[in-house]
């Protein structure tokens, strides 16, 4: 894993924008700082301002482990692609998934209900219902070590057994099948023609992206990890902003110097014409 603010992540940065690139961004942790309560987390109005001017020169995707509804009231704005619950909810072509993703996921609700009656329950723990996918929060257990090691044992035990992946104080309980952040990623760029793409998450669920190792997605995770399949870092969560900065103004040069090429063709077209 390298560092993005050095000369080798300048050059690949400089290598995807010569491209027709994808933008996709992670949420929690990426866009919107982590805060203790999921509900409270907000998108900074200048992270919005900079993703605005991204989309004038290229698509951009939120792909978000919030449902689709949730993240959408959040944004401020319309990007070209919106894909919730890890990346099955939202991607075109694939609506004929989530009736099976839903009924898993009610069914371990019901289950989960069922373990929240028992005595082992936390208080602390905090389910979040996304239709598609659940997400079990523990940042306010009162007994952390407790609480995961009582969860980890419910979970054995759900039927059908989901995929459980775990994040910042939250356990994502998903589909054990191959709709993915990574396998949605790919579907977008099919769908939106692109030649490369970029990628920033911050947490277990995005290495799923990252975990592809694609040599036309330019990978980058929000703070250095040993564990992290990711090609580059950014050494702080606030470094998205100067992320963001030096893209615009890549991608407004790449517009210039193709703007620039386009009428030098059209210059060439003029003078061969006065020839002939
Ligand atoms: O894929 P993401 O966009 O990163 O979403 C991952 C999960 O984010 C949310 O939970 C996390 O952020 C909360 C707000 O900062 C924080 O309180 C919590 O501890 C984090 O785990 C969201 O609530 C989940 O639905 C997402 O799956």
């Amino acid at each position: 894993m390298k560092l993005l603010f050095s000369n080798a992540g300048a050059e690949r940065l400089d290598q995807s924008v010569s491209g027709r690139m994808l933008c996709a961004f992670d949420f929690d942790g990426t866009l919107a700082p982590i805060v203790a309560v999921p509900d409270e987390a907000r998108l900074p109005d200048n992270i919005r301002m900079l993703l605005e001017q991204i989309a004038q020169h290229a698509p951009i995707a939120i792909i978000t482990g919030r449902s689709v509804d949730d993240i959408s009231r959040r944004l401020g704005f319309q990007p070209d692609y919106v894909v919730g619950n890890h990346g099955l909810e939202g991607v075109p072509g694939w609506e004929d998934l989530a009736a099976e993703h839903e009924h898993a996921c009610a069914g371990w609700r019901r289950q989960l209900d069922q373990a929240a009656r028992g005595t082992d329950w936390d208080p602390g723990i905090q389910l979040e219902d996304k239709r598609f996918s659940l997400s079990v929060h523990y940042r306010q257990a009162e007994d952390v070590a407790r609480c995961t090691r009582a969860l980890e044992s419910v979970f054995a035990k759900l039927e059908p057994q989901p995929r459980v992946v775990g994040g910042k104080y939250v356990y994502n309980l998903l589909m054990q099948d191959r709709c993915h952040k990574g396998s949605a990623l790919s579907r977008l760029m099919e769908l939106s023609g692109a030649k490369s793409a970029l990628y920033v998450g911050d947490d277990v669920t995005d290495e799923d992206v990252f975990r592809m190792r694609r040599p036309d997605i330019l990978s980058i995770r929000i703070e250095p990890s040993a564990d992290s399949a990711a090609d580059y870092f950014l050494p702080h969560p606030r470094d998205i902003l100067r992320l963001l900065e030096e893209l615009i103004a890549r991608l407004q040069a790449a517009r210039a110097s193709n703007w620039l090429r386009e009428k030098g063709d059209r210059n060439d077209g003029g003078n061969d014409n006065g020839r002939s």
